[in-house]
């Protein structure tokens, strides 16, 4: 198959709450393009390992757990869901406890493998010309040769408070406080927090989300227009 005969590749990285899966969601809804959350898959996967009473720490076992790891999730923006099994587990991957053991399953190399092969394999068969892939590693690994490579970040302080003000059931510094740990703990597997050799760095810091959106819509079109 040519190379054209796949989606156009919009790949989006960036540190905890710089708006990855908001701003990429909205963008793939405006361009009329697919949208795949890979971070859901990491936290998808950590929810199979608790529900399977497997020790997150234990890098062997959870590679393990990949054997019965049967992964689903919408990349149509307006229908996102995501599925292991039989089980709808949208909601439950957001929960604190699955965002404190998940950067532990993310640095398991069997995993990363895994995960990297299977995200190739869904943004290529999306219906649409276009797919926006987020997360931490699509523009250095999952696909550095992408159409368009941006690196979406805010400072530390704008990220937490974004995230604090989406979750009510923990106080703001506990929040901050977790992002933080994970972002160090991430940090040390995969680069997000500098923009790779090509990568357009869009700063979300002084940009409300509609701004936000624009800008990565803008380094977008330029990217098609001199392709
Ligand atoms: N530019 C922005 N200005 C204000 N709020 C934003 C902006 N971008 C994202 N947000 C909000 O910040 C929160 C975190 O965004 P999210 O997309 O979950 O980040 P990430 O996927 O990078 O962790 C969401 O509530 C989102 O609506
Ligand atoms: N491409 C990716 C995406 C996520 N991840 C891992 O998955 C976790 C959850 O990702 P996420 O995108 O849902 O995190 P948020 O920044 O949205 O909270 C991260 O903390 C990383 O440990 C990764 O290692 N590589």
């Amino acid at each position: 198959m040519s190379k054209h005969s796949y989606p156009l590749f919009v790949a989006i990285d960036g540190p905890a709450g710089s708006g990855k899966s908001s701003v990429s969601r909205a963008v793939a809804r405006k361009l009329g393009y697919g949208y795949l959350d890979t971070g859901a898959a990491y936290r998808a996967l950590a929810w199979h390992v608790l529900a399977q009473h497997i020790d997150a720490q234990d890098a062997d076992a959870v590679a393990g757990a990949l054997d019965t790891f049967d992964y689903t999730i919408g990349t149509e923006p307006d229908a996102y869901f995501v599925r292991v099994g039989q089980t709808d587990v949208t909601d439950a991957i957001r929960e604190p406890q699955i965002s404190a053991v998940v950067s532990a399953i993310a640095r398991v190399p069997a995993v990363r493998t895994h995960l990297t092969e299977l995200f190739r394999t869904i943004a290529r068969a999306v219906p649409q010309p276009g797919v926006v892939v987020e997360g931490r590693d699509i523009t250095t690994v999952v696909a550095p040769e992408a159409e368009v490579r941006i690196l979406l970040t805010a400072t530390e302080e704008a990220r937490m408070a974004r995230r604090s003000a989406e979750i009510s059931t923990q106080s703001a510094h506990t929040v901050a406080e977790q992002l933080r740990s994970r972002d160090r703990a991430d940090s040390q597997v995969v680069e997000f927090m500098s923009a790779a050799d090509g990568v357009t760095t869009v700063d979300s810091t002084h940009l409300d989300f509609d701004q936000t959106i624009d800008a990565v819509v803008e380094v977008i079109n330029t990217a098609r227009n001199s392709q």
